[in-house]
């Protein structure tokens, strides 16, 4: 294990990484207000925060004393693929200043027809030390990642290939599989939203886990609530006299 790899394990294990994203459509987008969601992430504990978007990233970089997983979410007409689907917005992360590098590494093709492997080798090529996360939705993609030199894999694309569509979120088997069949460090990511699902995944062995929506999109937590009462307003009306 590099040096780079062994103070970011070093600082992460047994923690939560904070994911603090807002694309251009979410209310939470701009004037600064993600980083500031870092800082109340830091203030809580996190260990580290996942961000979207260079601008995020540096901002956050000057904000908070956490590594920083970076990625850049863009699509393209041609490919499914949007986290930090080509070398331009690998190289946006790395400039940006991030700590890591996250990306899809499902089996799918990237724009151009680009595949994984050309993807990493030309990563390899023009910045050797860098450090690669792959998010993936199978345990096969893990394995093939962890094979292509990713040094952390990590579930977040479970549930969002059309192949992993009807897995259970959190996919509990997925992270255990992968804990135990890739020999990289593992990182839970995605559908995770409370303390509990967290800390069952630090049980089953990942080194650390993110939580993005249950702590960063008060839509979605809003809208937890709203449909849970809704729920229970329909159970009260139907047994009033
Ligand atoms: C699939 C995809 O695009 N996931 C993104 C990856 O960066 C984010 O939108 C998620 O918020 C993040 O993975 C954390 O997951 P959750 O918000 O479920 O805790």
């Amino acid at each position: 294990m590099s040096h780079g790899m062994d103070r970011l394990i070093e600082r992460v294990r047994g923690g939560l990484i904070v994911s603090c994203q807002a694309l251009d459509d979410e209310p939470l987008h701009g004037a600064n207000i993600m980083p500031r969601m870092a800082v109340a992430a830091a203030a809580g504990g996190a260990v580290g925060i996942r961000a979207n978007g260079a601008e995020d990233i540096r901002q956050i970089k000057t904000e908070v004393d956490l590594p920083v997983v970076g990625i850049v979410k863009r699509t393209y007409a041609d490919t499914l693929v949007y986290i930090t689907p080509t070398m331009r917005e690998v190289a946006e992360v790395v400039t940006a200043g991030a700590d890591v590098v996250s990306m899809d590494a499902t089996s799918r093709l990237r724009p151009n027809g680009l595949t994984l492997p050309k993807l990493v080798q030309q990563i390899r090529n023009q910045f050797p030390d860098v450090i690669l996360m792959a998010d993936v939705s199978t345990l096969e993609e893990g394995i093939e990642a962890a094979g292509l030199g990713f040094d952390l894999v990590a579930s977040t694309m479970s549930g969002y290939t059309q192949y992993s569509k009807n897995f259970s979120n959190p996919n509990f088997d997925l992270i255990e599989s992968l804990v135990r069949h890739v020999d990289v460090p593992v990182i839970a990511e995605g559908h995770i939203s409370t303390p509990e699902e967290a800390a069952r995944c630090i049980e089953l062995g990942c080194i650390s886990v993110v939580v993005g929506s249950a702590i960063t999109r008060p839509q979605v937590i809003t809208r937890n609530f709203v449909d849970r009462i809704k729920q229970v307003q329909e159970s009260v009306n139907q047994s009033a006299p």
